[in-house]
């Protein structure tokens, strides 16, 4: 990738800001000080983003629930107020005091990605704090309280006919699934861990779009252990189906890294590796791409994880050896870059994938 064509949405007061995600302690900090100390800023455009406006909100999310999302995250109240439950806040999505600061500057930063993909100033723009896919246009879900890959899809439908999003992430990214369920100009695809009560319970490979979205809604349901070459085979095989069928102009992906091996999902046995090489296929297509973040509780491999993805949309090879910085204990006790894959068995039967993606490419024909 020509360097200087990677924007890389930064700030201070915006990695201080994602810090402050109790759930996610100083996991922002981890992922941008990694990326530093290996020297890839570098290599990037960096730019400060802003703060996503009531109105940018307002593009997808209901105004009831951004008015009551922004009085108790003002309150810093206990989402037991009644209405709080019915707005998904509570439990799940704690209402810690200035969450909804932290809501609008991570979808900010992931708007100010998408303009620079929109406006053609990049070809590539990172948001690794973005990638909340859960949340719904008036509820939080699974601690995603602003959708900001449905508003980061939204801008780039304001330039780019067809946009095809990939979620990578353990979980279903069914918000953003709901958001364009109905539309054939944005085609949802998700990769993730599908098991009877496992979070959210949808993304089911029936689940494949509604009215003139019929088909363009893509699942793929997988099981408990599948490590990189199984997981690498079948999303080559989907992602170049759906790409040549679909032929997308412009592109948007979230690397939730729970997937990895050692996180506490403790659910797939996938390695950065393996997720660079499905990035790989993507970059190959050379369209606008946009990276975000989102789940990923080993904070150390999430941080080696999109530091190595970052790297690789750079074209800059890295050393094993964790450089000194700041955080350099947290990669004890062998201070690497690799992650190694744990030994649990995979529980996908070989024939079953075959009938998952002979399903899917059944789907695709239907595709206009
Ligand atoms: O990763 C997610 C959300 C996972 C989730 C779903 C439903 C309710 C809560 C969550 N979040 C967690 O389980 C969670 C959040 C932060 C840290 C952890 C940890 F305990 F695994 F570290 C777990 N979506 O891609
Ligand atoms: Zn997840």
């Amino acid at each position: 990738m020509a360097s200087s064509r990677v924007l890389y949405v930064h700030s201070d007061d915006y990695v201080r800001t994602c810090d402050s995600m109790a759930r996610l302690p100083h996991r922002a900090s981890m992922v941008h000080l990694l990326i530093k100390a290996y020297g890839l800023l570098k290599f990037m455009r960096v730019i400060a983003p802003r703060m996503a406006s009531h109105d940018d909100l307002a593009a997808f999310h209901s105004d009831a629930y951004l008015s009551h999302f922004e009085l108790v995250s003002r309150e810093g109240e206990d989402a037991d107020l009644p209405e709080s439950q019915q707005y998904g806040l509570g439990y799940d999505c704690p209402v810690m005091e200035g969450v909804f600061e932290y809501a609008a500057a991570v979808a900010g930063a992931t708007l100010t990605a998408a303009e620079g993909l929109r406006n053609g100033v990049c070809d590539v723009a990172l948001n690794w704090a973005g990638g909340w896919h859960h949340a719904k246009k008036d509820e939080a879900s699974g601690f995603c309280y602003v959708n900001d890959v449905v508003l980061g899809i939204l801008k780039l439908r304001e330039q780019f006919q067809r946009v095809l999003y990939i979620d990578f992430d353990l979980h279903h990214g069914d918000g953003v699934e709901d958001a364009f369920s109905f539309t054939p100009k944005v085609v949802t695809l998700s990769f993730h861990k599908f098991s009877p009560g496992f979070f959210p319970g949808t993304g089911d490979i029936a689940e494949v779009g509604l009215g003139r979205g019929r088909f363009y809604s893509i699942n793929v349901p997988l099981s408990d252990g599948i490590a990189d070459e199984k997981y690498v085979d079948i999303c080559h095989s989907v992602l170049q189906a759906v790409n040549t069928t679909f032929l997308p102009e412009a592109v948007v992906c979230q690397f939730g890294a729970d997937t990895l091996a050692g996180d506490p999902m403790c659910s797939f046995n996938l390695t950065p590796k393996g997720l660079g090489q499905c990035l790989q296929i993507v970059l190959g297509w050379q369209k606008p791409t946009l990276l975000l973040g989102g789940g990923g509780y080993h904070l150390a491999n999430t941080a080696r994880c999109w530091t190595y993805l970052t790297a690789l949309v750079l074209d800059q090879v890295l050393a094993s050896e964790i450089p000194e910085h700041q955080f350099f204990p947290e990669y004890g006790p062998d201070y690497v870059l690799e992650v190694t894959p744990g030994c649990r068995s995979d529980t996908n039967n070989p024939a079953h994938l075959d009938q998952v993606l002979a399903e899917i490419r059944e789907n695709l024909k239907h595709m206009a």
